[in-house]
């Protein structure tokens, strides 16, 4: 069954904009000068310690936190200017929102009726999210938080919407939840569909997103496709005389070290080539460098920017 059954015209559009977005409260910055895009066809990843100011940014996005300045678009307006926005962009923003006296189906049947869609859409996500009948007719405060994350993304995706904006949405998952999870983005971005998602799993990110977002103290750290921030420049080489490549790496102004095979060095592989010319060895093995795994550029971004904490 396809996650979503028609794509949207003007589907180009269907995507999330951010314009130095900032948020205050008091004197305190929570967010600050934020600019992100999130591309259809594609799953943007947000990442950030605790505290950073991803809920507080995805809030903004979705109109339910007023920016103290900036502005932040969905398929081209603010989110509270959309008609109908569940048709449009599913929302998982808090799991646990959902009224705790209403089973998972009273709860979806009631948004199909605000959104008028028909209601065979409810046993279609709920199929999608596999929730079964037993479980959707028991009432949310007896779901476990795996439950209530199934049944908080069948509410996103009820209306079948274009754009899904999802805070930590596969916490509380097992491991088959999880990878459950990033099936269903995947194809949902496959489709044409925007995701942007906020996770602390970083080897789940790493595994599902196209796009980047890191962000620590409020302040955009860094952004782009992951293939470009997990590149790691430089080269790994093997030769018949490691020390003498060595030398004349150095010698050429190169940063090399040890590698586990051989050497590890910051130079182009042209460059090494020229090197080991210049000192006549011979190379048996050249490499661009293994890229940076997410875990390593997360530690490596947020460093300084360590949890926030909330000032006394
Ligand atoms: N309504 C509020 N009033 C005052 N401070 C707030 C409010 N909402 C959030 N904050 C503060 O803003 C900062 C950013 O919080 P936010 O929830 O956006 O971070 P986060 O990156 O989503 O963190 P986590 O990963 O822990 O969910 C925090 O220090 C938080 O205490």
């Amino acid at each position: 069954m396809p996650i979503r059954r028609a794509l949207a015209v003007g589907r180009v559009d269907a995507m999330i904009t951010a314009e130095r977005l900032t948020k205050r409260y008091g004197d305190r910055t929570v967010v600050e000068g934020v600019s992100l895009t999130a591309r259809p066809g594609r799953v943007t990843g947000f990442l950030g310690p605790n505290g950073a100011g991803k809920s507080t940014t995805m809030r903004m996005l979705c109109g339910l936190t007023t920016p103290t300045s900036g502005r932040a678009t969905v398929l081209g307006r603010p989110f509270r200017e959309l008609p109908n926005p569940g048709r449009h962009v599913g929302v998982l923003l808090d799991a646990s929102a959902q009224h705790a006296g209403r089973s998972g189906r009273e709860t979806l049947l009631l948004s199909a009726r605000l959104m008028d869609l028909d209601r065979r859409r409810v046993d279609e996500v709920l199929r999608l999210v596999g929730l079964t009948s037993r479980e959707a007719g028991a009432r949310t405060r007896t779901y476990s938080l795996g439950m209530r994350q199934r049944l908080g993304l069948a509410h996103a995706l009820l209306g079948d919407p274009e754009v899904l904006v999802l805070d930590e949405p596969v916490n509380g998952l097992d491991p088959a939840g999880i990878r459950w999870m990033r099936d269903l983005l995947r194809s949902f971005a496959d489709g044409g569909g925007t995701v942007l998602l906020s996770s602390h799993l970083l080897r789940e990110v790493e595994a599902v997103a196209d796009d980047l977002v890191i962000i620590g103290g409020g302040r955009i750290l860094a952004q782009g496709s992951a293939a470009d921030l997990l590149a790691a420049p430089g080269t790994e080489v093997r030769s018949t005389d490691d020390d003498s490549l060595a030398r004349a790496l150095t010698a050429a102004g190169h940063h090399v070290a040890p590698a586990r095979q051989g050497l590890s060095t910051s130079a182009t592989t042209e460059e090494v080539g020229r090197a080991a010319l210049a000192a006549a060895v011979v190379l048996t093995n050249l490499r661009p460098a293994a890229t940076t795994g997410l875990e390593e550029l997360f530690f490596d971004m947020t460093a300084q920017h360590g949890r926030e904490e909330i000032p006394a």
